[in-house]
């Protein structure tokens, strides 16, 4: 093992980004390092911590910066500065060596203060194009690792490396299919079709799934839809046999287990785990995600062959039932996607990404 480090890792704010600082965290653990994690304050960061008992944790205040002539620039600046601040104090207490930030404006802290001590910096985006958060915070960072390929030409000035985007311990073995479908009550031999619609919620998306769901009875579903619209979705599916709705689902491996094909949004960590479990699925990005990132990276999977990228506004049920049938019914169609789809993975994401932090 290389020299035992300090290793803070900043990575609150949306599970996009705390479940890929889990997954680092979990490795470097496992090799012997200390790893203090940075959440935000937000409720979503508390429940989805929760569960990872083992680690680590401390929150700090959560930024977000807005529109540069902004009149809300000056209290940005002023808060930006406090959490420095208090992150400084964090890191000297803990002795730190190394500060990597998995993304969005929590990162950019630590990051800074990281740098002002003179600590190794670094910077994870797992996007196929970065966040604003990113392309700011990549100035202080000794190395800029990324989860695509085609991110590199948006650093130009920083020395990038291609490591994936790493996924949880969890994910590495998956329960049997009978076994998972047994959890969510879900018949054994009917298809299974995993919806999940992102942090930011899937209104639109989630209707869609339901009716589509009316029209396939023989297809059932397993339907993560977030707390904004879980009691509506609830109130319309209470009549149909074989759909199980989740408001949010502490147990990914299973869910991905149970599943014959997944309908998602095309956030970075969840087209990781799709990669990583080798599940076909239809990618539908959320339309108002910035520079629409999530369609560039639904096209990453699109053109490898391992997901079918559909716009919300072009989609109706119709459509939805045809790309589902066409995965669930053909099986050279769902073979092929899967191989495609663990082709894209990249398994040892996490040591990779260990192995530059505490050797670089
Ligand atoms: C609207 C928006 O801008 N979303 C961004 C946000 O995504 P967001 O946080 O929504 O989503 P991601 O798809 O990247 O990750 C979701 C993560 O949460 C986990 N999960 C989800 C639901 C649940 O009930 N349980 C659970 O454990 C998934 O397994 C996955 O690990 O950050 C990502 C990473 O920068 C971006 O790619 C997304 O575009």
């Amino acid at each position: 093992m290389s020299e035992k480090k300090k290793v803070i890792i900043a990575c609150g704010g949306t599970g996009g980004h705390l479940f890929p600082g889990i997954a680092v965290a979990e490795e470097l653990e496992r090799q012997g390092h200390e790893v203090l994690l940075l959440i935000s304050e937000k409720k979503v960061d508390a429940q989805a911590s929760s569960k990872y008992g083992d680690l680590r944790f401390k929150t700090v205040p959560a930024i977000a910066k807005p529109a540069t002539l902004s009149p809300k620039m000056i209290p940005f600046l002023f808060r930006l500065w406090s959490t420095v601040k208090q992150c400084r104090a964090i890191l000297k207490e803990e002795q730190a060596d190394v500060v990597l930030g998995m993304g969005g404006f929590t990162s950019l802290p630590p990051v800074m203060a990281g740098k002002k001590m003179g600590l190794a910096t670094y910077v994870h985006d797992s996007n196929a194009v970065p966040g604003k958060a990113n392309r700011l915070t990549a100035r202080w960072c000794r190395k800029v690792l990324l989860g695509f390929d085609v991110t590199k030409k948006y650093f130009p000035n920083s020395d990038t490396e291609v490591t994936g985007t790493p996924v949880r311990k969890e994910l590495e073995q998956l329960p049997s299919q009978a076994d998972a479908r047994a959890k969510y009550g879900l018949a054994q031999d009917a298809k299974t079709v995993m919806v999940m619609g992102g942090s930011q919620g899937a209104k639109h998306l989630n209707t869609l799934v339901v009716e589509a769901a009316k029209a396939m009875p023989g297809v059932q579903f397993l339907h993560i839809t977030g707390a904004a619209d879980h009691d509506r979705v609830m109130e319309l599916t209470k009549d149909l046999k074989g759909y199980h709705v989740l408001l949010f689902c502490d147990d990914m491996a299973s869910a991905y287990a149970a599943a014959d094909m997944a309908v998602c949004r095309s956030g970075a960590s969840s087209m990781t785990e799709l990669a990583y479990v080798a599940l076909p699925s239809v990618l539908v990005p959320y339309p108002y995600a910035a520079d629409d990132h999530q369609t560039v990276n639904a096209e990453v999977f699109e053109s490898a062959g391992a997901a079918v990228l559909r716009q919300e506004s072009e989609m109706d049920a119709g459509s939805l039932v045809a790309d589902i049938i066409r995965i669930t019914e053909e099986p050279a169609v769902c073979e092929e996607m899967k191989n495609r789809a663990d082709q894209l993975a990249v398994k040892d994401a996490a040591s990779r990404i260990c192995k530059v932090i505490t050797t670089s």
